[in-house]
């Protein structure tokens, strides 16, 4: 069956009705890519778009009292809108548990994972799934993940999988203090003295934790782990391992460069919401992921968004002095549907808040 895996069964139905994902799929030994997550050649990554002399900034936040820090998140999220943080003070211990519990979420068998499948969750704020959008995808991307939508402690108790139920949580606890500080900053750069009740709502109403599962792939070249796109977010604090393949669009749009691993740092990017929000100034950029031919990887992004139910759109502070509002306001629960609605596609979700 190994050859002509993809050919000769449905595919979709083992990696996402049963509960497979890709793993399933790379536990055949498999000896070539099943057809179905053969990107077109535009969507691949073009290893002579690398720009290798370049990368994001990486900030070093245990001088926080010193404004030249701030200053320059501020300054990475106008130019890059990626960084990297280091002496954040996340332990690196709950860095270390997370990444663990999420080898032992994706190692348990696909019975015990096909639990949180669509059809199957209990609840809508935990599904585990593969590639993006599947029913709305030409071609599949090769990766397998655990979504989390937090909504209470007890919530979370009952229903996230005991697996990675815990040391998630407390990553999402002990993140809190970074995220705020960071926000802080972005906002007094926007005029914004303080994050009040409603802008807390606006920047950081709910989270979301994926835990991300990229296995070895046969042919790494002819498809991606994660297509090119921009996040819907506020901000997204990502822990990756040491394996590497996340690649930033370059500033000018020019090429792409490298997010290499740094043991205990974040990668931090600002997401579509926050793009909105500051009228352009903060910029989300498009970011995508490689397949790897001889280790798998792992990554665990924090979603940091709106409540659900805010209307979003530039905020007044920032068209204080007269600048012109170039995004609408949209409800974001509208803008995530649109997200997901079709599969991943640059920056292009952004149009859909575009004056
Ligand atoms: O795995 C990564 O490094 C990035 C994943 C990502 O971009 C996402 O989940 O939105
Ligand atoms: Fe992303």
């Amino acid at each position: 069956m190994a050859s002509t895996a993809g050919d000769s069964w449905d595919i979709t139905d083992f990696i996402v009705k049963k509960g497979n994902g890709v793993k399933g799929l790379t536990e055949m030994e498999l000896e070539s890519l099943p057809k179905q997550y053969v990107q077109p050649p535009e969507e691949r990554m073009d290893m002579n778009s690398v720009v290798g002399e370049e990368s994001i900034p990486v900030i070093d936040m245990s001088k926080w009292d010193d404004p030249k820090v701030a200053d320059s998140i501020c300054d990475a999220a106008e130019k890059w809108g990626f960084f990297q943080v280091i002496n954040h003070g996340v332990p690196i211990g709950v860095l270390e548990n997370v990444k663990e519990a999420t080898h032992r979420f994706f190692g348990l068998p696909a019975e015990e994972k096909r639990k949180y499948t669509k059809e199957c969750s209990p609840t809508n704020n935990v599904r585990y799934g593969t590639s993006f959008s599947p029913q709305a995808e030409r071609s599949l991307e090769w990766k397998d993940y655990l979504s989390l939508f937090y909504k209470s402690e007890n919530e979370a108790s009952a229903f996230w999988p005991p697996e990675c139920k815990d040391e998630t949580l407390e990553y999402m606890k002990r993140s809190e203090p970074v995220i705020r500080q960071l926000l802080e900053a972005l906002m007094r750069r926007m005029n914004v003295k303080e994050i009040d009740q409603t802008k807390a709502s606006l920047l950081m109403g709910s989270k979301r934790i994926n835990l991300n599962y990229y296995p070895i792939c046969p042919n790494p070249e002819l498809t991606v782990g994660v297509g090119r796109h921009s996040d819907v977010s506020t901000l997204t604090f990502l822990l990756q391992d040491d394996v590497g393949g996340l690649y930033v669009r370059r500033f000018d749009g020019d090429g792409w460069v490298h997010v290499p691993p740094i043991t205990g740092s974040l990668v931090i990017n600002v997401g579509d919401a926050l793009q909105i929000m500051s009228n352009g100034r903060y910029k989300s950029v498009e970011h995508r992921v490689v397949a790897n031919e001889s280790k798998n990887r792992i990554s665990v992004p924090i979603f940091v968004n709106p409540s659900p139910s805010d209307i979003i759109g530039p905020l007044p502070e920032v068209l204080e002095s007269g600048e012109k509002a170039v995004y609408k306001q949209v409800l974001y629960s509208d803008y995530v549907k649109h997200f997901f609605r079709k599969a991943h596609d640059g920056k292009k979700t952004v149009d859909f808040a575009k004056i």
